[in-house]
């Protein structure tokens, strides 16, 4: 079947020949499901992959049960129009992509700045309508002037660099600028933002929008402003309330604002800034320059093609970036801990409240978040089947208060690697140990307090015993009688005539009459019947 893309935004036609020239990429376009959501959840059960701008909203109800759907790409930066959390619960990665739009929303906050500063579009407009208003429109220079940019990412040191050019002084603010970075930039970095508003005769906003950055231009904020300040926002409408803006353009304290950006997008007709002479407005025009948004459509296109056909995670906002060299590296690794996490589910030790994962010898240097993110994936998969995946296994755990711990340790032990779960629940904790027999073989080497050296494939049947003479046997004798063919068998114990445990690999699943018999043995404690996939068996995220 072939990769089937579905396009629902505007996109470049450069980035859409890149999938189509693919071999097994189907790329359907269909802009009129940006608003239709029943029918953009109806086109997603037959899609692997969703490329997007910001007009489409991809909600949690139009993700939940996709399970076809495997990718989000962003032509873009903000997420902000994707449910990035419930994209993680259903399994999907969700990629953007940084840097192609930067230099276009920079100089686009560059034209706002000076569009304001000169009252370009008041001009137009008056002389357009037959006027010369040469005295009215008289502005102001950008030299000399202090402009504080609040969010120095990508965006935000573009535009410092272009303000200085035009002989700025530029403060920065943003949690992650360095004092360092700041000085190499050649502005200031302000440490903290209550020391910015009061010095700027600018402000540019440059960050996501999230709950820190809602309405960050509010009206406690502006009281704190230079009287005559100036305000650009091209980062998202949210980041400032309108009304109280509007309120301090009007009152004079604030001598104007642009906005590329709005919330909702279009912006209703009484939206209080759209229409209000002393502020500019664009429609969401940052990154609309034919270079970013060839930049970004080409972009997006190589990500899919990169993920679909070739397994490599690029800028993946919701998950850690795996290419296929580091896949191949980790693939029984990941296999590894994720048959653990299933004999955990299977083992039925009461409610779970967290797990261990301890990494000795070699593996211990490898990249552990993702093996213990395929714990938790095959930790899950018993209860929630083929919705759980390296994306969204661990958020899957916390969400149900669960929590991972890793320990790391480079000493090798008995093993040249292994993996060690622990779990601990509300009646006691319990431990399961994994390694690797060549490149190949996966074997459980530990089991509560015993040793062991068994095969971690397919039907196990786990057994606490008395270590007496006679037991395998007439357990041999009783899976014979039902046709079912041991395959391999292991035994652990910690005294000889104490408590000892029995792995059986079977060949077939033994029926409800067989491990009875088991358990009414005399000397069985405990019977446990364990489902793990057959030998070189990998769910569909490991076989990217
Ligand atoms: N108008 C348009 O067409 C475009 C808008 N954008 C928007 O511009 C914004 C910035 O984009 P990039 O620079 O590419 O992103 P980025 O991720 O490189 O930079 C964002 C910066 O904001 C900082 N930040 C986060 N919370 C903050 C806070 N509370 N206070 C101060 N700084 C904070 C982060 O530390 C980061 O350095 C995003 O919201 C993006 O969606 C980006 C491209 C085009
Ligand atoms: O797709 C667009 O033009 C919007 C770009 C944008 O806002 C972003 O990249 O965050």
């Amino acid at each position: 079947m072939p990769h089937r893309v579905l396009v629902t935004d505007k996109v470049s036609e450069e980035g859409l020949a890149l999938l189509k020239a693919e071999p097994d990429f189907e790329v359907i376009v269909r802009t009129e499901l940006a608003k239709d959501v029943p029918g953009l959840k109806a086109a997603l059960r037959e899609a692997d992959a969703l490329v997007v701008r910001s007009g489409t909203q991809v909600t949690a109800e139009i993700l939940e049960g996709q399970t076809r759907l495997k990718a989000i790409a962003r032509a873009g930066v903000g997420v902000d129009n994707i449910d990035v959390p419930a994209a993680t619960k259903n399994g999907i990665v969700v990629m953007n992509t940084p840097g192609g739009n930067t230099v276009s929303t920079a100089e686009h906050t560059m034209a706002l700045m000076l569009a304001l500063s000169r009252n370009v579009p008041q001009a137009d407009a008056s002389l357009k309508a037959g006027r010369w208003d040469r005295n009215k429109l008289t502005g102001r220079q950008l030299e000399g002037k202090t402009l504080g940019i609040i969010g120095m990412g990508r965006v935000g040191q573009a535009v410092a660099q272009r303000a200085l050019g035009f002989e700025m002084r530029v403060l920065g603010f943003d949690p992650f600028l360095s004092a360092e970075r700041a000085t190499e930039l050649g502005i200031e970095s302000i440490p903290h933002l209550h020391q910015l508003w009061g010095q700027c005769d600018y402000i540019t906003l440059h960050t996501p929008l999230t709950a820190d950055t809602k309405d960050l231009i509010n009206a406690e904020t502006i009281a704190q402003m230079r009287p005559g300040v100036r305000i650009i926002n091209c980062a998202r409408g949210g980041l400032i309330d309108p009304a109280a803006l509007r309120e301090a353009i009007d009152s004079g304290h604030v001598a104007g604002a642009a906005v590329d950006v709005f919330e909702p997008e279009p912006p209703p007709a009484d939206h209080p800034l759209v229409g209000h002479p002393k502020v500019v407005v664009t429609p969401h025009l940052g990154a609309s320059t034919e270079e970013a948004q060839v930049a970004v459509a080409e972009e997006a296109a190589r990500l899919l093609v990169d993920f679909l056909a070739r397994g490599q995670v690029r800028f993946a906002v919701n998950m850690a970036t795996l290419n296929r060299a580091e896949l191949d590296d980790l693939r029984q690794y990941l296999d590894l801990a994720r048959r653990l996490g299933m004999l955990h589910a299977q083992m039925d030790r009461g409610i779970i409240k967290s797990a261990t994962l301890r990494y000795r010898g070699e593996v211990a240097g490898k990249n552990t978040r993702l093996i213990t993110a395929a714990f938790a994936a095959g930790w899950m998969e018993t209860a929630l089947g083929g919705q759980v995946n390296l994306v969204n296994a661990e958020a899957g755990l916390k969400e149900r208060g669960i929590t991972l711990t890793e320990e790391k340790s480079t000493d090798p032990g008995d093993f040249s690697s292994m993996i060690q779960a622990e779990v601990e629940t509300d009646r006691k904790g319990y431990v399961a140990s994994g390694t690797l027999f060549g490149r190949e073989f996966l074997r459980l080497v530990r089991l509560g307090p015993y040793r062991l050296d068994a095969h971690l494939d397919g039907n196990l049947l786990i057994f606490t015993h008395n270590d007496r003479p006679g037991l395998i046997g007439a357990l041999g004798t009783e899976f014979g009688k039902r046709g079912v063919n041991i395959a391999q068998m292991n035994v652990g114990r910690e005294t000889q005539g104490g408590e000892a445990i029995g792995v059986v690999n079977l060949d077939a699943v033994p029926d409800e009459e067989a491990l009875k018999a088991v358990s009414d043995h005399p000397d069985v404690i405990s019977v446990s019947f364990i489902k793990l996939p057959a030998h070189g068996e990998l769910p569909s995220w490991l076989q990217l």
